[in-house]
Order: C-alpha cells, then structure tokens, then sequence
C-alpha cells in the first residue's frame, strides 16, 4: 500500500511538533521568513529540534532568503530538506548541496514543464495555490485537476489542505506527500492536535481507499 507523506508546517512550539509526530506526521515545517505569521527564530527552532526524536524530517522554508541568512539557519539547526518559497532560481537552490523542495505558484499562466525541466535536481516539487502578493500559507487550494500525472519527480501537494479535503486531494492526484499549514491550527502558528490527527487519519483511510 501507498503511504501519502505528511508535512506539517509552520511548527513554532514543542508541544505542536511532538503532537505532529504522535498524530503520525513524517516531516515537520519551519518558517524562516519574517513576514510570516508562523515565523519561527532561529533559536527557538534549534530547540524544538532538539526535543524530536529521529527519523522525522526537519524541513526549513525560506521566501528570497540571502545565502548568508541560510547558512546561519543551518549552523544551529540541523535541517535535512531546504523548502525554497519564493523566486529562488534552480542554481540558488542547488548551491546548499543538500535536499531542496522547490514550490510552484500554480498561476494560470505558469508553465509548469518548464518549471519542472528548471528544477529537475529537486528532490520534490511543491505545488502550492497562487494569490497575488502572498508567496504560500494562502490556506486555498487549486484546481488539482490541473496537475499532470507523469511529473516524474515526487510532488508535494500544498493549499488550503484541511481533514475535510484531504481524501479528495489524494484521489484527485496521488501525490508523494501533502503538506499543510493553516488547515491543522487554531490560529496562524498554533497548532491543533486534533484537527492534525484528523488529517492524518483522513490520509490513512484515503491511503486504503487507493490500494
Ligand atoms: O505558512 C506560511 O506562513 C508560509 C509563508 C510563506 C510561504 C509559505 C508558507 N507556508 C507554506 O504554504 C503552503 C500552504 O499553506 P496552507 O496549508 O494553505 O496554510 C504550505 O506549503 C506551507 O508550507
């Protein structure tokens, strides 16, 4: 059987991350951009890493982000995947020799095979709702009917994910993973260990439904 990865993003305390894991999450969101609700320190992020246990993924999300700024994140926290939000070109994101998702804005007029030819070092690709202004955590979704099913790199689904929409968001598109924000909290960085393992149970039984 299939198993639909999980991220949860936007982890700003310890006690979200290990309600996250125990609810049976795979990977765990970190936002390193100022202008973010769920902005998390440097400091505070290296601590809540420092509580996990292994075999959890720590991801780092970045929006136009200086190499510098970068490095200095990864000094302290010991990140294993890079999530580059913004207009980071392929080259920018490859230059930290490790792991990177790169998200795609699903605008009407994005060409997507062109995007998927510029980030084929990618380890997964992120495809995220567009809203004009706002690079990611929308908390909308988008036609996922529009996702070709011969991307030949995982992809990672994103927008406005919610326990309600996940099933039909598997069954739309079979993506590797799906990863959520705002549809699991109980405000803009708060996370809600209900609505998480309603999500995740959502995702096993749609799992099943698809074997
Ligand atoms: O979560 C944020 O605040 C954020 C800010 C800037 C860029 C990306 C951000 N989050 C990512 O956005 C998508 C969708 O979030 P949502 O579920 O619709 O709230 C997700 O990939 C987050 O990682």
């Amino acid at each position: 059987m299939f198993r639909t990865r999980v991220k949860i993003c936007g982890i700003t305390r310890a006690e979200d991350a290990l309600a996250a894991i125990d609810a049976g999450a795979d990977a765990l969101g970190f936002v390193f951009y100022p202008k973010s609700p769920r902005v998390i320190s440097i400091e505070q992020a290296a601590n809540i890493m420092s509580m996990l246990p292994p075999f959890v993924s720590k991801v780092g999300l970045f929006v136009n982000a200086d190499a510098a700024e970068i490095r200095e994140v990864l000094a302290c926290c010991p990140l294993d995947v890079l999530q580059f939000h913004g207009d980071e070109s392929a080259e920018f994101c490859a230059s930290f020799a490790m792991p990177y998702m790169k998200a795609l804005r699903m605008r009407d007029d994005l060409d997507l095979s062109a995007a998927i030819r510029s980030y084929s070092a990618a380890s997964a690709l992120l495809l995220d709702s567009y809203k004009p202004g706002v690079p990611g955590g929308t908390g909308e979704s988008f036609d996922w009917q529009r996702i070709p099913s011969n991307i030949d790199i995982p992809v990672v689904l994103a927008g406005g994910l919610k326990p309600s929409n996940a099933s039909a968001a598997i069954a739309a598109c079979h993506p590797y993973a799906l990863d959520v924000s705002g549809g699991v909290e109980l405000a803009p960085g708060i996370k809600c260990a209900q609505k998480m393992t309603e999500f995740i149970t959502a995702i096993r039984c749609a799992d099943r439904r698809e074997d």
